[in-house]
């Protein structure tokens, strides 16, 4: 099987570069392949992007808003197909590919709302005329994707993009390349114009000629923060053009006085092992007090993580975890446990990878209290969390900001004091109390600090970064002002 999966000017092509193949984690078999762009195509992508970029960005945004408004009725029409898809392409169960693609068209309202409330025309009355505030699109923006959501994560940056007035080309992850083909066939018939969003496929060196290329206006990346920063080293030097990098986190949870032990081992559980760990929000360290009350909650923990099933992606009966993306991924959260016990670490439930060659993998705690001080600083992709005991809570907390990343961090505690002085002393972009880290919600702002993210927050805030303000100073006729200044004589 091959594809004509780029999408260029409105024209689905066949690649010329290498083939790429894409694989069902949990099957191990082969769903798609295809040639990957070359540069040449890389580059005919970001021609038809700047030749249809006039057009499109001097349609009213009630004009765009009629097509992409469209996309999210035919988004809805398709949605049982959609999470079928995503479900199969990621190993993701399909109770969860279904809320990815009720995000999808939740989205498109929110970011309608978003680009009137922060980027939108304000007018202020002068003494002589007034002062108006108003946005521009920047051009062209590549959209860069990641496997875990390969829906709705790219499309928080080309909905706001194409609702400002960009054109786009759009490279997903080379793990998902179907997700991302049924999507904008769903584009092409919600009656987008040609040029106006275009799709490359293909790995890392795509990627490459797509964000080295002289003639984008910007760039809008999800994913790793290695990758990120490669983006990040890129484009030094080059100050006119916008860069929003949404990446990675190793994301502590403080858990102090509960009296609901189940309760917050559920908040535990949805935000360590939801999506197999695949989430960038995760949380990747557990501070539990080191008392007698710690003990029972971490017994229960325990004993809850133990019984989570894992299971394939279309099963009758939904597990809560799927396969991981793949077999590697799964390979490589084995390595990182090993890597911990080898420092001292102790286990407590041990990951493990259950079916050769597939991405399965149970979920996993490891005890990192007695190496806590020495553990590498890194975000393990998947579901592997690690347990600090902690007496003092300022101790904590102080650990919990031992890290370069900065994405989520949250407080499981029946006290509103205890939440005052975290929320007071933590270092995250999303900080929550007493509900799980992970699942922000699309109507507020989603980004980091430090190697989290460049301070452009996504989701409620992806406006912001998807247009420039102009500030105007108007009058309708040329007029001589009542009051001169010292010296002009009329
Ligand atoms: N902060 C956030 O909003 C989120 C962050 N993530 C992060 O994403 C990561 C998982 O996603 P992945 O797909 O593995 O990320 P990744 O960094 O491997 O890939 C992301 C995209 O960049 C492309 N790419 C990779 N190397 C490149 C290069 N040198 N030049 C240009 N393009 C390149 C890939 O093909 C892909 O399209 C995790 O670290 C996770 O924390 C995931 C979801 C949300
Ligand atoms: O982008 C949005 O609309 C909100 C952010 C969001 O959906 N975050 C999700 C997934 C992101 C990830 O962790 O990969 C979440 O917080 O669970």
């Amino acid at each position: 099987m091959t594809n004509s999966t780029h999408f260029i000017n409105g024209q689905w092509i066949a690649g010329s570069g290498h083939d790429i193949n894409s694989i069902d984690p949990a099957k191990n078999v082969v769903i798609w392949s295809a040639k990957s762009a070359s540069s040449a195509q890389v580059n005919e992508a970001v021609v038809a992007a700047r030749n249809a970029f006039p057009a499109w960005s001097l349609m009213t945004v009630d004009e765009r808003l009629v097509i992409i408004k469209k996309f999210a009725e035919l988004l809805g029409e398709h949605k049982t197909e959609l999470a079928k898809i995503i479900a199969k392409e990621t190993g993701k169960p399909e109770w969860e590919t279904a809320t990815e693609v009720g995000a999808m068209i939740g989205k498109i309202a929110i970011s309608e709302k978003a680009y009137h409330e922060r980027t939108g025309t304000v007018e202020n009355a002068m003494p002589l005329g007034q002062a108006i505030i108003r946005h521009k699109p920047h051009g062209v923006v590549a959209v860069f994707g990641p496997y875990n959501f390969p829906g709705h994560l790219p499309n928080g940056h080309i909905v706001p993009a194409l609702i400002a007035g960009n054109t786009v080309v759009f490279k997903p992850s080379d793990l998902t390349p179907m997700v991302a083909e049924f999507i904008v066939q769903l584009w092409e018939k919600a009656g987008l114009p040609n040029g106006v969003l275009n799709l490359i496929q293909g790995q890392v060196e795509t990627g490459k000629a797509l964000a080295s290329h002289a003639n984008i206006d910007g760039l809008f990346f999800t994913g790793s923060s290695r990758t990120g920063k490669i983006l990040h080293e890129q484009f030094a030097g080059h100050p006119g053009k916008i860069l929003a990098l949404e990446m990675g986190g190793n994301n502590p949870l403080i858990v102090k006085d509960v009296a609901d032990v189940d309760a917050a081992v559920h908040d535990i559980v949805q935000s360590a092992f939801v999506t197999s760990g695949q989430r960038c929000t995760c949380a990747r360290r557990l501070f539990i007090q080191d008392n007698a009350q710690g003990d029972v909650l971490l017994a229960r923990l325990l004993e809850v993580t133990k019984n989570i099933q894992v299971g394939h992606y279309d099963a009758e009966e939904q597990p809560f975890m799927g396969a991981m993306i793949s077999s590697a991924a799964a390979a490589g959260m084995l390595s990182a446990q090993q890597q911990l016990l080898s420092l001292g670490a102790t286990s407590l439930v041990a990951l493990e990878h259950t079916e050769k060659d597939t991405g399965f993998v149970t979920p996993g705690i490891i005890d990192v209290t007695a190496i806590a001080n020495d553990m590498p600083d890194e975000e393990h992709f998947g579901p592997l969390l690690k347990v600090i005991r902690y007496t003092n809570f300022d101790d904590a907390i102080a650990h919990a900001n031992n890290t370069s990343f900065g994405l989520s961090a949250g407080l499981l505690s029946d006290s509103k004091a205890d939440y005052d002085y975290f929320l007071a002393r933590i270092r995250a972009g999303i900080v929550n109390w007493n509900r799980p880290i992970t699942g922000a919600s699309s109507a507020a702002p989603f980004g980091g600090i430090g190697e989290s993210g460049n301070h452009r927050a996504s989701a409620y805030y992806a406006a912001d970064y998807c247009a420039y303000p102009v500030a105007s100073v108007e009058l309708d006729v040329v007029t001589l002002p009542s009051s001169l200044s010292p010296g002009l004589k009329f």
